[in-house]
């Protein structure tokens, strides 16, 4: 399912070889356009024809107009049902053009070439696909596997370093949830550089991949990959709709403070154990200002997680560093406790 690309691309046009499709149709950002579409340009050898579609880079973009304007693309290029959409970006263009291939005529074949570091250890994973709507995340998608994932790690050498640490936040999350040796190897890097955490990818890529083996469609351990999330979600709705987004990881890295507070406030991690979690996550992802979100607007848009069952809100919480656990009803009292607990972070 996933395959490390050499510089020679060889992986993927053998791949192209045997599938045979009709049409490529290769989707990109306006930075994966210019950052990495020249790379896998000059290294593929088919004869199939094909079409770039680049769209503006943001999470705002991930929404039904954009989808709406790919769906009408494909009409007019008269793409076919064994045509191949090549999503090239990171989870923004993975979680898009996931949707919009898994729904056009009623379902064309997609792979996905991660170029963030984000998308490598967790977007281009798994067959979620979605957009956002009335800034609620991921509210409308399908789950649909890519045909692969090619990876090519020196496509991280022109991404930014706020989305490097964004990544870094999702991979922190793999070792808290399901493998502490790896949470202990990522907080002992020296340095947030690409050279420095290229040899941490694969086992996240591992970490994502054998949860999502065991529940794709998220009946219930893929819930612990959801950890972090409750709270991330809302707050990162919460700065997209104030038109102040931040990186997902950095949202997510928030929330993962508070799920771990939330951890012990539900008595399942010590004080201590929560405390040093936090400090070094804290290290990494220092307090982000959430004192003009009030408490009313965080929990309604909690109240639409997709966790949650029968009007509850149930989260994805730690056992332990190295095991999550998940569908845990809190009080509101907790969850009012975790909110100000972040604040006094300040
Ligand atoms: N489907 C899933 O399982 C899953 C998992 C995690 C996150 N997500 C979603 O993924 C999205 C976040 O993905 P992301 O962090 O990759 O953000 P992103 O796709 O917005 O990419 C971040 C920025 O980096 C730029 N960029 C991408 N590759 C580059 C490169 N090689 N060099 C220079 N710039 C580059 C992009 O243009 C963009 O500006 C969120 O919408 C989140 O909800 C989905
Ligand atoms: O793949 C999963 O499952 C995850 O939960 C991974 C998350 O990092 C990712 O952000 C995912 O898109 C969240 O899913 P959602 O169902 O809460 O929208
Ligand atoms: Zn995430």
């Amino acid at each position: 399912m996933i395959s490390l690309l050499d510089d020679d691309f060889s992986a993927l046009n053998e791949f192209l070889t045997e599938l045979k499709p009709s049409q490529l149709i290769i989707l990109a950002d306006e930075n994966t356009h210019e950052y990495c579409l020249p790379q896998l340009l000059v290294n593929l050898e088919t004869e199939i024809p094909f079409e770039i579609i680049e769209i503006e880079a943001g999470e705002d973009l991930k929404t039904i107009e954009t989808a709406t304007h790919l769906w009408e693309i494909l009409a007019e290029f008269k793409t076919d049902r064994n045509a191949l959409v090549i999503n090239l970006g990171g989870g923004v263009i993975t979680d898009v053009g996931g949707f919009v291939a898994s729904t056009y005529k009623r379902g064309i074949k997609f792979i996905n070439i991660p170029t963030t570091l984000l998308g490598m250890c967790d977007a281009s994973i798994g067959g979620k696909t979605g957009i956002d709507h009335a800034f609620l995340k991921n509210i409308i998608g399908t789950f649909s596997q890519p045909e692969k994932i090619f990876f090519y790690p020196k496509f991280l050498k022109t991404l930014p370093f706020e989305e490097l640490r964004s990544g870094f936040a999702e991979m922190l999350k793999h070792g808290l949830i399901a493998d502490e040796k790896h949470w202990k190897d990522l907080i002992s890097v020296t340095e947030l550089s690409a050279d420095h955490l290229e040899m941490h990818i694969n086992k996240s890529m591992q970490i994502k991949q054998n949860v999502v083996d065991i529940d794709f469609k998220e009946q219930n351990v893929r819930k612990t990959l959801n950890f972090g999330h409750t709270f991330g979600h809302a707050f990162e709705s919460l700065f997209l709709k104030k038109e102040n987004a931040i990186p997902h990881g950095e949202a997510v890295a928030m929330g993962m403070i508070c799920e771990t507070y939330l951890s012990f406030l539900q008595k399942y991690i010590s004080a201590e154990t929560s405390d040093q979690i936090i400090a070094a996550l804290q290290f990494y992802f220092p307090y982000q200002d959430i004192s003009h979100f009030s408490n009313e607007e965080i929990t309604l848009l909690m109240l639409n997680d997709k966790k949650n069952d029968s009007g509850k809100i149930k989260f994805s919480l730690l056992e332990t560093v190295g095991k999550g656990n998940f569908d845990i009803e809190v009080s509101e009292e907790n969850v009012i406790k975790t909110l100000d607990f972040y604040r006094k972070l300040s």
